[in-house]
C-alpha cells in the first residue's frame, strides 16, 4: 500500500466487507438433540407438562451478575435454573455444521472453530422473563452466547437482541430445536412468557484456532500506525506551496446519512459502525480522542451539460428526459474546482458530553475518505451555466457524518478552534483554580489559529467570555492578541464592567492600544461605512453611560474609545465638507448626523473634552455641507435622552451653524439673467478650460462645440459627475459631431431650494437651540 497515512487509513477501512450479522438464527430437527435430566430421564419433545413440572421441582431461582456480585432479584431475572450437573446433552453431527454456519454468519474467520460450553438449563414458566442485560465474557476467547430453545408449547418469551441500534426478535418452536447465537457485546432480554413454558439451554461460545482474535487486532494496529504517522508528518500543501506543520486532526468521513438529532455512536449504520469501532480502537491505541461529528460539504465542479438544448428548445425530447437519473444526473462532472468541509456539530470526548454546535473548517490534508462525496447523493445541487472563467459549474452540498480524531495532547487546541467560547471558559476556570501559569501556556497555544477561529463566526464570537478570561491571565500581549480579532460592533453596555476592569488591571496605555487595534481594522477598506458600524456609533451614549458607572477606569476607557471613534469619524468626513457638493454626497453627510450625535452625546456625558473641542472646530468649517451634517446631528441629538444627553457642544455647533446660514442667506440672490456657474474642480485639460469659461460666463446660456468622440465623452462625464445644471446633447451632423451645451433653469431652482432649506433650518435652530435668556436649551 502506498500513499499518505490518511490515504492508507481510508483504504484499509474500505477493504472491510459489509459488516456481518450480530446474531444468527437457525433451526435443527428435534431428532438432532437429546437431553436427559437425572431424576427425570430423557426429555420428550415438545416437552410435556408433567416433565416441565418435574423440572420446576429441580430448579433454583437463577442468579445474575452485577459487577463482582452474583445476585438474585426476580424483578431483573425471573427464571428457574436446573443444576447443570443433573443435565446431559447429546447432539448429532448436525450441531457441528450449525456451529460452522454460526461462525460464518457472525463473520468470524473460517479457519477458526466455535466451541460451545454448556452454561445452564433454564425454565421460564408463564409470566417469567429476564430484563435487558449483557452477558459477562468469561475469558478473551469467548465471543458470544448460544441460546438453544427446546421444542415446547408457549407464547411470548421472545429473545430480543439489540446491536448498533437494530433489534432482532426470535421465537422458539413447538416442533424444532431453535438456535440463536449472538455476539457477547449485544444487549438482550427475554420477554415475559404469555402462555405455557419455555425451556432453554445456554452455551458460551469460544473461538479457537490459529490467530483467532488476531485479524481485527492486526488491522487496529495498522490503523493506529497510520494515525501516528499522520500526526507526525508535516502536511504537504497544494500547488507546491511546501510543507506546513503536522496536522492536529484527521476527519474520516462516513458513508451513511444521519439527521442532526439522530446521530450518535449507537445509531451508526452498517459499515459505518464497523469502521467506527475499529477507528475508536485504533485511536485509543495511538493515544487519540475520537469525536463523532456532522460535516457540511460543498463541492464546486466544472460540469458539462451534454444536452445544451436542454429545457424548452426541443419539446419532443421531453419524454426521454424524465428518465434522467437525478436532479443533476444529466451533467458530466469534469474537474473538482473547489471544496470546503466544515464541522457543524459534534459530541465532545468527555464522558457525558451532549452534542453541541461548532464551527470548524477542515483542510484538505486533514481529511480521509473511503467513498468520495461525489459518489453520494447531495442534498442540494445547483447548476450555473457559463460562469466566466470557470465555464459551467455545478455546486453540490452534502451532509456527512465524520469521525474526528486528534492526539489527546492536542485536545484543547481542537476544541478551542471549534468552540472558542469553551476555550475561554476553560481558561477562566483554570485561573479561578489558581493555575495561572497553565492558563498562560494554554492561551499561547491558541494564538496561531485564534484570529481565524473568531473571524470565521464573528457575529457570535464570545467577547464577554474572552474579556473575562484575559483579565486573570496577567499577560498583556496575550490578552491583546486574544481580544484583537473581535468586531468592535459586538462591544455592548454589558461589557463595560469587564472592559473597565481590564483597563484597571493592564493600565490606560494598554487599553488605548487595544482600542487602536480594534479601530484600525475598521479604518481599512469600506468597513466603516457599514450600517452596523453607524448603528454602533449611534448607540455609544449607552456604552459610555455603562462605562461611567464602572468607575474611574471605565471613564478613562470611554475617553480612549471616544477619541478613536472621533478620529475615525472625522477622518472620513473632513475631506467632504469643502468643495462642490452633489446630491449623493449630501445624502451621505446627512446620514452621518446620527452617528455624530452619538459620539458627541457620549463625549459630553463622559467629559471627553478633546473630542468636544475638535468637534466644535470641525463644525466651523464654512460650507453648506457642514451645515447639512450639523443640522442632521442636532436633530438626532434631540432624539437622545434630554438633560445630560444634550451637552454644550451641541449649543456651540448650533450657534456656528446658525451663523453660517445667516451669512448664506445674507448673500444677494442670483440676479435674473445671471447664468454663471462655478466650474467643478479643474482637471486642467484644454477641454475643461473651455468648459469652465463657458460656465463662468454670465451671459452665455449655450455653446455649440464641434468635438470628436473622446472629447465629447470626457465633457459628458464631467458634467454628470458634478451634477451641473447643463443639458449636454450630441448633434450627429457633420464631422466631428457637435456637442450642444445648454444651461438649464435648474440653476435657479436649485439655488432657490437651498435658500429655502437654509431658511427652514435657521428657523428650527433658533426655535430649538438658541439659548433663551433664562435657561439653556433642553
Ligand atoms: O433464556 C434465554 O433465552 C437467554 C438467557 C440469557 O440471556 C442468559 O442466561 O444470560
Ligand atoms: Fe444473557
Amino acid at each position: 500500500m502506498t500513499g499518505t497515512a490518511r490515504e492508507r487509513l481510508a483504504e484499509l477501512l474500505g477493504d472491510l466487507a459489509e459488516p456481518p450479522a450480530s446474531s444468527v438464527y437457525l433451526k435443527l430437527f428435534m431428532s438432532d438433540l437429546s437431553v436427559a435430566v437425572d431424576g427425570i430421564g430423557p426429555l420428550r419433545f415438545p416437552v410435556p407438562d408433567e416433565q416441565t413440572a418435574w423440572l420446576r421441582e429441580l430448579g433454583r431461582r437463577a442468579r445474575f451478575g452485577r459487577g463482582r456480585q452474583t445476585l438474585t432479584d426476580p424483578t431483573v431475572r425471573d427464571t428457574w435454573e436446573i443444576p447443570k450437573e443433573l443435565v446431559s446433552v447429546e447432539w448429532t453431527e448436525a450441531f457441528d455444521a450449525a456451529l460452522a454456519v454460526i461462525r460464518d454468519g457472525l463473520g468470524l474467520p473460517a479457519h477458526c472453530e466455535l466451541t460451545p460450553d454448556l452454561h445452564s438449563m433454564l425454565l421460564y414458566e408463564t409470566g417469567q422473563f429476564f430484563v435487558t442485560h449483557q452477558d459477562s465474557e468469561k475469558d478473551d476467547t469467548m465471543v458470544g452466547t448460544l441460546v438453544v430453545t427446546l421444542p415446547s408449547v408457549h407464547t411470548g418469551g421472545e429473545l430480543v437482541i439489540e446491536h448498533l441500534g437494530d433489534t432482532a426478535e426470535y421465537r422458539g418452536s413447538k416442533v424444532a430445536v431453535s438456535l440463536v447465537a449472538f455476539y457477547a457485546d449485544c444487549r438482550h432480554q427475554v420477554l415475559p412468557i404469555k402462555t405455557g413454558n419455555r425451556i432453554t439451554l445456554t452455551y458460551n461460545l469460544f473461538l479457537t484456532g490459529p490467530g483467532a482474535a488476531l485479524t481485527e487486532d492486526a488491522l487496529t494496529e495498522e490503523l493506529a500506525a497510520c494515525l501516528t504517522e499522520h500526526f507526525a508528518t508535516p502536511a504537504r500543501l497544494l500547488y507546491g506551496r511546501g510543507h506546513a506543520e503536522p496536522p492536529i486532526r484527521l476527519a474520516y468521513l462516513l458513508d451513511h446519512e444521519y439527521t442532526a438529532s439522530g446521530f450518535s455512536w449507537s445509531r451508526l449504520k452498517g459499515s459505518d459502525a464497523q469502521r467506527a469501532a475499529l477507528l475508536r480502537a485504533a485511536a485509543d491505541r495511538a493515544g487519540c480522542d475520537v469525536v463523532l461529528a456532522l460535516a457540511e460539504i460543498q463541492e464546486t465542479w466544472d460540469a458539462l451539460d451534454p444536452d445544451p438544448w436542454n429545457d424548452s428548445y426541443y419539446e419532443g425530447e421531453e419524454e426521454h428526459k424524465t428518465e434522467d437519473p437525478g436532479d443533476d444526473g444529466e451533467y458530466v462532472l469534469q474537474d473538482l474546482l473547489d471544496s470546503s468541509i466544515t464541522l457543524a456539530r459534534w459530541t465532545a470526548p468527555e464522558e457525558g458530553s451532549r452534542p453541541e454546535d461548532v464551527s470548524l473548517t477542515i483542510r484538505d490534508h486533514e481529511v480521509a475518505v473511503t467513498t468520495p462525496s461525489s459518489h453520494l447523493t447531495p442534498y442540494e445541487a445547483q447548476y450555473e451555466g457559463y460562469m466566466g472563467n470557470y465555464g459551467n459549474t455545478l455546486d453540490r452540498w452534502y451532509r456527512r457524518a465524520a469521525l474526528v480524531i486528534w492526539p489527546r495532547a492536542r485536545r484543547f487546541s481542537n476544541r478551542a478552534q471549534a468552540t472558542p467560547k469553551w476555550a475561554m471558559d476553560e481558561l477562566e476556570r483554570m485561573i479561578r483554580a489558581g493555575n495561572t501559569s497553565e492558563a498562560q501556556e494554554v492561551a499561547r497555544t491558541l494564538l496561531p489559529f485564534w484570529d481565524t477561529a473568531i473571524r470565521s463566526d464573528s457575529k457570535s464570537a464570545p467577547l464577554a467570555a474572552t474579556l473575562r478570561a484575559v483579565g486573570g491571565l496577567d499577560e498583556p500581549e496575550t490578552a491583546t492578541a486574544l481580544l484583537r480579532p473581535f468586531e468592535l460592533v459586538l462591544l455592548a453596555p454589558g461589557h463595560a464592567p469587564l472592559l473597565a476592569g481590564l483597563a484597571g488591571h493592564y493600565g490606560d496605555a494598554w487599553m488605548g492600544d487595544l482600542q487602536r487595534v480594534w479601530f484600525e481594522s475598521w479604518r481599512r477598506g469600506a468597513h466603516s461605512y457599514r450600517t452596523e458600524v453607524m448603528d454602533w456609533l449611534c448607540e455609544l451614549p449607552l456604552l459610555a453611560a455603562a462605562l461611567l458607572a464602572a468607575g474611574p477606569d471605565g471613564k478613562i476607557t470611554a475617553h480612549r474609545l471616544l477619541e478613536q471613534a472621533w478620529n475615525l469619524f472625522a477622518g472620513k468626513v473632513r475631506p467632504w465638507l469643502t468643495g462642490p457638493s452633489t446630491s449623493s454626497r449630501d445624502t451621505w453627510l446627512s446620514d452621518l448626523g446620527r452617528p455624530l450625535a452619538g459620539i458627541l452625546t457620549a463625549a459630553a456625558q463622559t467629559e471627553a473634552h478633546g473630542v468636544l473641542d475638535e468637534a466644535v472646530r470641525l463644525g466651523r468649517t464654512p460650507s453648506d455641507q457642514t451645515a447639512l451634517l450639523v443640522v442632521s446631528a442636532l436633530r438626532a441629538a434631540g432624539e437622545h435622552a434630554t438633560g445630560n444627553g444634550r451637552g454644550a457642544v451641541f449649543g456651540d455647533l448650533a450657534a456656528g451653524c446658525a451663523g453660517h446660514l445667516q451669512n448664506a442667506l445674507a448673500r444677494p440672490q442670483r440676479a435674473t439673467g445671471d447664468w454663471s456657474i462655478d466650474p467643478p474642480e479643474a482637471c486642467s485639460c484644454e477641454l475643461c478650460e473651455t468648459l469652465a469659461a463657458f460656465l463662468r460666463d454670465r451671459a452665455s446660456r449655450s455653446l455649440e462645440w464641434p468635438l470628436a468622440k473622446q472629447g465629447r465623452s470626457h465633457i459628458h462625464s464631467r458634467i454628470d459627475a458634478a451634477e451641473l445644471p447643463v443639458r449636454h446633447q450630441t448633434r450627429r451632423q457633420g464631422r466631428p459631431y457637435t456637442l450642444v451645451l445648454t444651461k438649464t433653469e435648474a440653476l435657479f431652482d436649485t439655488e432657490r431650494l437651498i435658500r429655502e432649506r437654509h431658511r427652514a433650518d435657521l428657523a428650527w435652530i433658533t426655535e430649538n437651540w438658541t439659548p433663551k435668556s433664562d435657561a439653556l436649551p433642553c
